[in-house]
């Protein structure tokens, strides 16, 4: 993976874009989208964001999982649409630009990907 010589992050549009050092911790270095200047730099810039999505997607996907084993009535049939509400009107606050309709079926769609994998899983 290409590294960036400042501090070892992989650079833009490169590599996965989120190293997984064992911290815990996902870092991506995002250039400023008004400053991007040329196609390149944008689909590289993309490239790194969807890099580090995915690896958020994953873990996101993994923890959904041990929530549906520790919830009395876990998967689609323990679905809890004011759970869904609350994480949505929270990344609204964070991604105003998206709005609340838009996020709501983003995340209903990872919400479902979350509990198709964790059923999938527990019927081993
Ligand atoms: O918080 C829960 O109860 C979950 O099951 C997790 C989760 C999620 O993926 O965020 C999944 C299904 C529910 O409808 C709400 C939220």
């Amino acid at each position: 993976m290409t590294k960036d010589h400042a501090n070892g992050d992989p650079a833009p549009g490169t590599g996965t874009g989120a190293p997984r050092d064992g911290s815990g911790e996902l870092r991506i270095r995002v250039p400023d989208a008004s400053r991007i200047t040329d196609l390149t730099a944008a689909r590289a810039a993309i490239d790194a964001i969807d890099a580090a999505l995915a690896d958020l997607l994953a873990r996101r996907t993994e923890v959904a999982g041990v929530v549906q084993r520790l919830k009395p009535v876990g998967g689609f049939a323990g679905r809890n649409p004011e759970r869904e509400r609350q994480i949505v009107a929270a990344m609204a606050e964070r991604a105003p630009a998206l709005g609340p309709d838009r996020l709501a079926r983003i995340m209903n769609a990872v919400i479902e990907a979350g509990l198709e994998v964790a059923e999938e899983t527990s019927r081993g």
